[in-house]
């Protein structure tokens, strides 16, 4: 933390920071690391200042070269490795040795053809006959009611539209397979090229966001830190990053707690291999915990443990209260002060000086961040920027536990921890913060200068680590042969604690195993949110390389690489202009390039690279380096930069992530789907139906946002590919069906009432063409289930909310968005509330919390509606025509979109029934007042009321 720091001292392990550890570097830059020319032999003139060649080009591996010194921790080349005076000679017997078979890290598993060909055939035949169908439907008007006519035509070719929006992007979906032996032994195990055995996997930084610990349990967040810091990747390249948009300091002390906690559950992990490593999902498993287990002293350690936990728990659930009444104390301490020297100065106390009240550490210093606790005033409190290593980075070699005078046994257990630092960017009045994305970004860079991770993941704080493999799973993809252009690994968003029947499609299974699946075989899956894994370096607006360039460059020896062939438009001089002004953050960048390369025995060593990124032991963080990264997540910084404009995380919209991946994908990278047997990542999501269609909402919002911005799909270059764009533009136009939704719904029950139908008489063709429509959806969602593995039942709860969500959030959305382009009012971002996952006697409690919004008004007036025309006409028929074959079909598409709100109808009702009356009233009123105009606008006119509503059956997508 910058007020801590002056004093020298690391207030997380009490250490003083050290100034002057960049004498160990110099070695480095004055020629002991001897990186190998592109021939294997070293041109001397490479070591000039002369950031430029002849072309004028700039020389990548010069630059690296230079500045090897003041880049982060971690990421340093080893120079034993090259040290040696025959360092490039076993460079280049290996090399030359490199013909046995290259072993896959990871594999595309395609899609069993039973499966895939009949389901592109069912998308063929159904987009002909959608087109037939339209066509007789345009050209066959209905003038006994020309209205219902047009308002039917309109929807069902917007509806054609967004089907095939939503379609086609589907037609190639692919599986894949990761080996992480094959990783291990590429990686892990010493080899010709890395006979120490040191690993040599890249360095990552995760980065965990919080915004208000309120809604946001810190006990959630802090278990989040502990499934992160007990993941199994080699620890010395693990660092961990908290950012607290809260500037809390009750998140700063429950990470604190984390910390310390870790000194024994992280070993306790290890020791018996624990999973999940998140304390509170593991003592909650309903499993018998002995199984798989060997160590004798299994039993006893849980034991052991799980009590420690408990009163880990205990202090977390306590720290509110602790901090506000060591608040309160100091503060009255201060006030009894100040009117003491008021007393004594003789000056009169009535006119004492108002005492700014503030939040105090438990150290007797004032808390720099927001001051109040219990307030809701948490995000939005302006704060100077806290940066706090909570733990420094871990040597380099195992330490080995030792068995005495300790809870558990840990002789031959690492008791290393991963790096962990505590983030607070700095808020002030009159900059705009711009939520997840400006916090992130503040990230990415105080990162880049502390530890500079080749890699970055992204979770909330309600998502932990649910498989320890998860990264070396990423890394599977990232460091295999042909990996260097991928941008990021998307993996699928698990969720816990929804009701098991899922019944508002909180799991969002289609999107994340169908849509998500298919993208993969494309240009890659959309970025979600948490659980992401990025390689920086794309973060950083770069395009991705171009192999056959480099190799061209590699092997026409006078050519040295340059970052022209990394980025054509980049010139080091304008480096400020895009990044900012810290020079530590520059000179980072080359190198995280490097480090985040595949490796081993691949092309890239023709490219001079040394095999692998390997990595220095870290040296301890400096007071410079502690101070420049304060520096970079001050508000000011991203001033005048391209932050939020090309760099980092993309601003301007509340679905940041899908802006963020779009603009890489818009540069010609690509990025993967990574699904792993074990969930990788697991969170929580809003049961309750109101925080859902907020969430719904926001989504939705973000995507309108998308529509009306740069980021449009249509707008982009031609590096995105064609099926990715039109994935792209759908996430951008899906909201706007909500107004022909709406429509739509309302269809069968003007039907009904009217006694009209939208079209004239029952025509063959239409029949024909509706069949065919319609056994085409139900083949694509059985073809659809089995491609995506998942049940029907999914799909079907799935079709149930997008009716929900089209007739509701989506309009919202649109509404709001159009109100955002139009008189240009903000957007704002309802954090999604988490659950402590606390009240263990009734987890689903949520789920019939009714939580009136506004929301819920259209879905209620349609239900209203229908079951009002339903009424109508079954009334009708008793007592007047007596049509019952009329009446049936109008029915049965009425009941259609009654079916499909009936969780929605489930949810107002609570659980004991306890919607609040007004709401039947209103609704009713409503629904009643639309259909008395009906009828008196078309009094008793009764047509064929055959299929009447009919075309809502196809138009579901
Ligand atoms: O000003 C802010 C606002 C939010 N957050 C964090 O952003 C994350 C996502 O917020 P949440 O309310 O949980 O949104 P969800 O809808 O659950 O999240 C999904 O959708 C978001 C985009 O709307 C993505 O950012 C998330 O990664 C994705 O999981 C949380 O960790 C927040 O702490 C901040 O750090 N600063
Ligand atoms: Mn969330």
């Amino acid at each position: 933390m910058d007020a801590q720091k002056d004093k020298g001292l690391c207030p997380g392990c009490k250490e003083p920071y050290k100034v002057g550890d960049y004498d160990d570097e110099i070695e480095y830059s004055n020629g002991t690391l001897k990186l190998p020319a592109p021939n294997g032999k070293r041109d001397p003139n490479n070591m000039s200042m002369m950031k430029r060649n002849q072309g004028g080009d700039f020389d990548h591996n010069r630059w690296l070269f230079e500045t090897s010194g003041t880049y982060g921790y971690g990421n340093a080349f080893r120079d034993d490795m090259y040290g040696g005076d025959d360092g490039d000679e076993r460079l280049q017997g290996d090399i030359e040795n490199n013909d046995k078979p290259w072993k896959p890290i990871s594999r595309k598993i395609p899609i069993d053809s039973a499966i895939l060909s009949p389901y592109r055939l069912l998308v063929f035949v159904r987009l002909v006959v959608l087109g037939f169908f339209l066509h007789w439907r345009i050209t066959n008007p209905n003038d006994d009611a020309i209205w219902l006519w047009t308002m039917s035509i309109v929807c069902e070719v917007w509806f054609a539209f967004s089907w095939i929006l939503d379609q086609i992007p589907k037609i190639c979906p692919v599986n894949r397979t990761t080996d992480l032996e094959v990783l291990r032994e590429k990686f892990d195990l010493p080899s010709p090229l890395n006979p120490t055995g040191r690993s040599d996997l890249p360095g990552i930084d995760l980065f965990v966001s919080t915004a208000d610990p309120e809604k946001e349990p810190p006990l959630t967040t802090a278990n989040t830190i502990l499934s992160i810091l007990a993941v199994d990747y080699p620890v010395e390249k693990v660092a961990c990053y908290t950012s607290d948009d809260g500037g809390a300091l009750l998140t700063f002390e429950a990470m604190a707690e984390a910390a310390s906690f870790a000194d024994l559950w992280v070993p306790f992990c290890r020791k018996h291999n624990i999973e999940p490593r998140n304390p509170d999902a593991y003592f909650n498993l309903k499993i018998d915990p002995t199984k798989n287990k060997s160590r004798s002293d299994f039993v006893k350690d849980r034991r052991r443990v799980r009590r420690e936990y408990d009163e880990f728990k205990v202090r977390i659930n306590g720290l509110p209260d602790s901090i506000r009444r060591r608040s309160e104390a100091f503060n009255a301490r201060e006030e009894m002060k100040m009117l003491k020297h008021l007393r004594e100065t003789g000056a009169d106390p009535m006119e004492k000086p108002k005492i700014q009240k503030a939040t105090w550490m438990a150290d007797g210093t004032h808390w720099p961040g927001t001051w109040a606790v219990g307030t809701s005033e948490h995000s939005k409190g302006d704060h100077a920027g806290i940066l706090q290593v909570m733990l420094k980075p871990p040597s380099h070699d195992p330490l080995i536990g030792n068995g005495e005078d300790k809870l558990i046994d840990f002789t031959d257990v690492d008791i290393r921890l991963p790096m962990l630092v505590y983030v607070s960017r700095e808020k002030r009045p009159g900059y705009d913060h711009n939520k997840k994305a400006g916090a992130m970004n503040a990230l990415v860079r105080a990162s880049a200068i502390l530890s500079n991770g080749a890699f970055i993941l992204n979770l909330d704080c309600d998502h932990y680590i649910n498989n320890c493999k998860a990264i070396r799973e990423g890394m599977c993809f990232m460091m295999d042969r042909g990996g260097e252009d991928i941008c990021y690994i998307q993996f699928p968003q698990r969720f816990e604690g929804i009701d098991p029947s899922d019944r508002y499609a909180n799991h969002n299974t289609v999107f994340f195993d169908g849509n998500m699946r298919a993208l993969d075989g494309v240009q890659g899956p959309v970025y979600v949110g948490t659980g992401c894994m990025f390689r920086r370096f794309a973060l950083y607006a770069f395009p991705p390389p171009n192999p056959d360039k480099l190799t061209q460059a590699k092997e026409n020896e006078t050519q040295p690489l340059t970052t022209s062939d990394l980025d054509p438009d980049l010139d080091v001089n304008l480096l400020p202009k895009r990044f900012g002004n810290s020079t530590m953050l520059a000179e980072s960048i080359p190198v995280c390039e490097f480090q985040g390369r595949p490796i081993a025995d691949h092309p890239a060593i023709k490219f001079g690279r040394p095999p692998g990124a390997l990595r220095a032991p870290r040296e301890p963080l400096d007071a410079v380096t502690v101070a420049e990264a304060v520096s970079v997540i001050s508000c000011w910084y991203e001033d005048k930069t391209e932050w939020g404009e090309r760099v980092g995380w993309i601003y301007g919209s509340v679905t940041e992530d899908v802006v963020t991946g779009f603009r890489m994908h818009n540069r010609g990278w690509r990025s993967v789907y990574c699904i792993t047997k074990r969930d990788a990542f697991r969170g929580s999501a809003p049961i309750n139906l109101t925080d859902r269609l907020h969430q719904v909402l926001r989504w939705a919002t973000g995507s309108v946002e998308i529509f009306f911005s740069r980021n449009n799909a249509l707008l982009a270059t031609r590096k995105l590919k064609f099926l990715q764009r039109l994935a792209y533009l759908n996430v951008g136009i899906y909201p706007f069906t909500s107004f022909f939704l709406i429509v739509y719904c309302f269809l069968p029950a003007l039907s009904l009432i009217s006694g009209q139908f939208i079209v004239k008489q029952l025509n063959l063709f239409f029949l024909i063409y509706l069949m065919i429509i319609t056994f085409c959806l139900i083949g694509l969602a059985l073809l659809e289930v089995r491609w995506a593995q998942i049940s029907l039942e999914d799909w079907w709860r799935n079709e149930q909310f997008w009716l929900i969500s089209g007739t509701s959030s989506h309009f919202a959305a649109c509404i709001q968005g159009l109100l955002k382009v139009i008189a240009g009012i903000e957007i704002s971002f309802t954090l999604t509330a988490k659950s402590a996952g606390e009240d263990e006697d009734d987890i689903y409690a949520d789920l019939y919390i009714v939580k009136w919004t506004s929301l819920m008004i259209p879905p209620i007036v349609i239900a209203m509606v229908n079951i009002i025309a339903l009424m109508i006409a079954f009334a009708r028929t008793l007592f007047g025509t007596g049509q019952w074959n009329m009446f049936i079909g109008g029915a049965f598409f009425a009941f259609w979109v009654l079916a499909h709100l009936y969780p929605f109808l489930k949810g107002l009702m609570g659980r004991r029934r306890k919607t609040p009356t007004i709401v039947f009233v209103w609704a009713g009123l409503i629904a009643i007042i639309i259909s008395l105009l009906w009828l008196a606008i078309n009094p008793g006119a009764l047509g064929n009321l055959g299929a009447s509503g009919t075309g809502a059956g196809f138009v579901f997508p």
